[in-house]
């Protein structure tokens, strides 16, 4: 009696069963949300992480800092910056409180990475910011974002490493942050989402790719002179991009003036007091709206570095 009852259930396939059909891209939007295909479309949605009193440590260089910081100025520019953010209309999710937070757990884009169906959680390279991504994973899972992989063995990968060029397309430095069991482990999701991931290697003394390139526009990237890897440059022109050059080194290193978000099309997110880049964007023909990061940049970042984009429109 009971087996047949059980037989003819909806439990166990029978009348009843409704079949899941919709893929999870399909589901991107009503059960999940976030995902990213390019670098510039209408960005809608950050990750921040307000610092605290974790930046003000004992050793600046052990804590990868380039000078000690002011607690309370950096506060004041990373709430501009969240306010940047608002007023620009972009929604700004938080990462959780922890226990124990490291120096450097504000650099939320290092922290994971958009995929068009979820996100790759990072893992960061040095011990000083390792576990960092636990929190992450905490706050994109609150915020209904698939995290698509963790990266396991020895993979170490920080997601300034990654770039969209266009929705098939992703490039990624190899280097001091990023390695190559990591390249090798995102290289096979990117398979599954069909996606193009191509690998270029970073100069000894440079930290990320994003540090190197930013797009700005649907045809326009911005490239540090002498650093950018060859082939990145060779790919992004055969992707349709004009390659601009930073006209002055000693202005983006001082300054951080390449470390922007793109907000929408032609239209960026930039680090204040780079009046000479900030001209030469306009030049570009780049909307520009700035933000101050004269503290913040003492521990080797800036906007785009601080900023986890979890959601822009895709294609
Ligand atoms: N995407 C970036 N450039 N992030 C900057 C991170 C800086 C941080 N002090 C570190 O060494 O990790």
């Amino acid at each position: 009696m009971a087996d047949a009852s059980t037989f003819n259930s909806a439990a166990y396939g029978g009348s009843g069963w409704s079949q899941r059909t919709a893929g999870h891209d399909q589901e991107i939007g009503s059960l999940w949300r976030g995902g990213i295909d390019s670098e510039w479309r209408q960005l809608r949605t950050v990750l921040l992480c307000r610092p605290g009193a974790e930046i003000a440590v004992n050793d600046f260089n052990a804590a990868q800092q380039l000078e000690a910081l002011d607690l309370v100025r950096a506060q004041e520019e990373h709430d501009q910056l969240a306010a940047a953010y608002r007023n620009a209309g972009v929604e700004v999710l938080t990462t959780p409180a922890t226990e124990a937070p490291t120096p450097n757990r504000m650099f939320c884009a290092d922290l994971f990475v958009m995929t068009p169906q979820g996100a790759i959680l990072a893992r960061p390279a040095s011990t000083v910011r390792a576990g960092e991504e636990v929190a992450t994973a905490q706050a994109l899972a609150a915020a209904r974002v698939p995290i698509l992989r963790t990266l396991t063995g020895s993979a170490t990968f920080e997601g300034a490493d990654l770039l969209w060029l266009d929705a098939e397309t992703a490039i990624i430095g190899r280097g001091l942050r990023t390695n190559q069991a990591a390249i090798e482990q995102i290289a096979r999701l990117c398979a599954d989402l069909g996606v193009n991931l191509t690998a270029v290697d970073m100069p000894f003394g440079t930290m990320h790719l994003m540090g190197m390139m930013r797009i700005a526009d649907r045809n326009l990237a911005i490239a540090w002179p002498r650093r950018t890897p060859h082939a990145a440059v060779m790919l992004l022109r055969e992707k349709g991009y004009r390659v601009a050059f930073l006209p002055d080194e000693d202005a983006a290193q001082a300054n951080r003036a390449l470390n922007f978000v793109t907000l929408a099309p032609g239209k960026i997110l930039m680090p204040g007091g780079n009046d000479l880049t900030r001209e030469w964007y306009d030049g570009l023909g780049i909307e520009v709206i700035e933000t101050p990061m004269f503290e913040l940049r003492k521990a080797a970042g800036a906007v785009g570095c601080l900023t986890g984009i979890v959601e822009r429109d895709t294609a």
